[in-house]
């Protein structure tokens, strides 16, 4: 194994595995940490669930992929976040980042959430997405992380008592530049380095100048630009790796627990064609005016007419109001419960065919299927890829999208289940 990653969401873990098979790697995503041996491949991706948990808990967790990462063997590990940083205010990008730098028993790293070609660009420090800046754009009314400010250093001093400094993009145009830079920082005491870049070409030199540091801290767009690096280095050959995956029948379904902006489009879209849309409201929920096994009712009663949508995708208002009156985390985790609950029984009714819109969504619906690996297939939308999983007991196959909430097309949804064979 040449790259471990651990992923702190079950999105972001399939968005940087999908990169990496893009790039020519053999790839395989793990979802936890796996009790034996992992997968032979030249990167494992570990999706965790720790974005929003408690920083002691992420932390655990991350050093737990790790040790399993080095039992594989890797020569570099990589700790993929979101490209908009998404992070509470105690962490969890800091914390988990200090500690994989202890375990590892190295002072300097890099964080870069760069992802061009999403829109993430980070130009002296500050993380745009499209033309707005990050506390602009819809990332200020996240449920769980709410993105309130842009400058991308200071959000992460706030997160490590280590100094935090900025490689700018004037010292990207070549690696050798980029590699004087990085060295007069470590000599400035600075450990951890925000680096621009606001194209792939500023990635692929972010990738030669850090590919043989011992661990790299990024959204998925730096994954693009180390293998180039790795195969410089004779490590190993690019080649065709993105999997074939088999070709699945049976019902399909697209669960949303996302509230982005793309994601409320999203859904707006699908109920616009007049498909089936059930709705999930948390406050009914909590009441118990409504029940996920209710709506599971509807939902396997409307399988046989086609795919059906459930969703608790809301505006920020409503999204705001349901937090007011449950408090923020409750709300979150009802909802996940909700949705994973609602999973269970869809894939029960035989739906093989499973979109997920949402990361913490997707971990709480992936868990709840105990489903331990994923074979990663043909992008959708850039990050977005087909996977194909075995279920538990008989090993049947199954295709999942895991979406994150900010990705991908109003029509989204139905091109997804298009690509997979789903007649609409
Ligand atoms: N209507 C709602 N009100 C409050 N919280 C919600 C609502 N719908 C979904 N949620 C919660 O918001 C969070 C969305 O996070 P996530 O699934 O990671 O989406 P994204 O990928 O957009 O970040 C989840 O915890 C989900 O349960
Ligand atoms: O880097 C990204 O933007 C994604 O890979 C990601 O991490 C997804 O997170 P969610 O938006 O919470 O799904």
């Amino acid at each position: 194994m040449i790259l471990g990653v651990i992923a702190d969401d079950f999105t972001g873990a399939t968005d940087v595995a999908s990169m990496l098979v893009r790039a020519g790697m053999r790839t395989v995503q793990v979802l936890g940490v796996p009790e034996g041996d992992l997968p032979e491949a030249d990167a494992v991706v570990i999706a965790l669930k720790t974005r929003t948990i408690a920083p002691a808990d992420a932390v655990a967790q991350s050093l737990a992929a790790l040790k399993a990462l080095q039992a594989g063997g890797a020569r570099q590990i990589y700790f993929k976040y979101c490209s908009t940083f998404d992070s509470t205010a105690e962490g969890n990008i800091g914390p988990v980042t200090d500690a994989l730098m202890n375990a590892l028993g190295t002072d300097f790293t890099i964080a870069c959430p760069a992802f061009p070609e999403n829109g993430r660009t980070v130009f002296r420090g500050h993380l745009f997405v499209g033309d707005q800046l990050l506390s602009d754009s819809g990332m200020r009314n996240h449920p769980l992380t709410p993105m309130t400010d842009a400058n991308l250093v200071r959000v992460l001093q706030a997160q490590t008592a280590h100094k935090v400094g900025l490689l700018r993009y004037d010292h990207l145009g070549n690696a050798a530049s980029a590699g004087e830079r990085v060295a007069a920082l470590r000599a400035e005491g600075v450990r951890i380095a925000v680096a621009d870049a606001v194209n792939n070409s500023d990635l692929l030199t972010v990738g030669e100048t850090c590919a043989e540091l011992p661990l790299l801290t990024a959204g998925s767009g730096v994954a693009l630009g180390l293998p180039p690096a790795y195969a410089r280095r004779g490590w190993f050959t690019p080649s065709d790796s993105a999997a074939m995956l088999d070709s699945v029948s049976g019902p399909a379904a697209v669960l949303s627990g996302s509230c982005s902006e793309a994601t409320n489009a999203q859904v707006a879209v699908w109920r616009a064609t007049g498909r089936t849309a059930l709705h999930i409201d948390p406050l009914a929920l909590h009441q118990g005016t409504q029940t996920a096994t209710g709506v599971l009712a509807q939902a396997r009663a409307a399988l046989a007419q086609g795919p059906v949508l459930v969703y608790a995708t809301a505006a920020p208002e409503s999204v705001k109001a349901v937090q007011a009156a449950l408090g923020v985390l409750a709300a979150g985790e009802l909802v996940e419960h909700a949705l994973a609950h609602i999973a269970q029984g869809l894939v029960a009714a035989g739906v093989r065919r499973l979109v997920v819109a949402g990361g913490e969504t997707s971990g709480a619906v992936v868990q709840a299927l105990q489903v331990a690996q994923l074979r990663i297939g043909a992008p959708i939308c850039p990050g977005v890829p087909w996977t194909q999983a075995a279920l538990p007991g008989n090993g049947e196959p199954m295709l999942l999208a895991l979406k994150s909430g900010n990705f991908g097309g109003p029509d989204f949804f139905a091109q997804a289940l298009q690509q997979a064979g789903v007649a609409l």
